[in-house]
């Protein structure tokens, strides 16, 4: 039997930074907003499926979707917003849980599926235990002006856009909390994963 981990939290409070620790540990870890660049890629059938929806001016001139510009179009306007959602979403579960079916019949005790809207999608039922990263609130607010030189608004209107952290961490299986340093997180994680008996012997 694999054990599936959801690895989710709020945003900036560390999933990045610990996934990658997971992934020095040898987990497998299948990355939501990875698979969400992946779907999109000339080729696929969400590509020609946006391109049909949206029109070529939506494209670099390389081919690739411009994604500043359909974020644009679908920023402030909601009925564009569902008609891009009803492409993409469909097509990012799809290629997940392909990826670990394929983990899954290979054997791999462990996956993790690093999905950071978890409980806002619905998506739970698909794992066997929920990790949420926490920080607290002025540390969130803080790293997250310093990674992507927002302000103080724009920061927290980011935040609000998500379920409170505090939400997320009640209905955790287990929470690490991220407020200190990374070796700090790194020591909650592999207490964690040893507990949950997640990694290869
Ligand atoms: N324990 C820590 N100490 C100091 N800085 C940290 C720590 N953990 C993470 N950071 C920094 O905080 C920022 C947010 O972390 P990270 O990118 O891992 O969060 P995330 O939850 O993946 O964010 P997002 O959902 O927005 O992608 C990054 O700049 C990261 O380097």
């Amino acid at each position: 039997m694999t054990l599936t981990i959801g690895l989710t939290g709020g945003i900036a409070s560390g999933k990045s930074t610990v996934s990658a620790m997971m992934r020095e540990l040898g987990l497998p870890v299948i990355d939501a907003d990875e698979a969400a660049r992946a779907v999109v890629r000339p080729g696929e059938d969400a590509y020609r499926q946006i391109v049909a929806a949206f029109g070529p001016g939506i494209l670099q001139t390389n081919g690739e979707i411009d994604r500043a510009k359909l974020g644009a179009i679908v920023f402030n306007d909601e009925e564009e917003r569902k008609k891009l959602n009803a492409i993409v979403h469909p097509a990012v579960r799809q290629k997940m849980l392909a990826e670990k079916e394929a983990l899954v019949r290979s054997g791999a005790k462990t996956v993790v599926l690093d999905i950071p809207l978890l409980f806002e999608s619905g998506l739970t039922s698909w794992v066997d235990k929920v990790l949420v990263v926490y920080v607290d609130d002025d540390i969130q607010l803080r790293r997250l002006m310093e990674r992507n030189g927002f302000t103080e608004e724009e920061a927290r209107a980011r935040i609000r856009a998500q379920w409170p952290l505090a939400e997320k961490m009640k209905r955790a299986d287990a929470v690490i909390n991220n407020n200190g340093t990374r070796e700090e997180t790194r020591r909650q994680l592999l207490a964690i994963l040893k507990q949950w008996d997640a990694l290869e012997k």
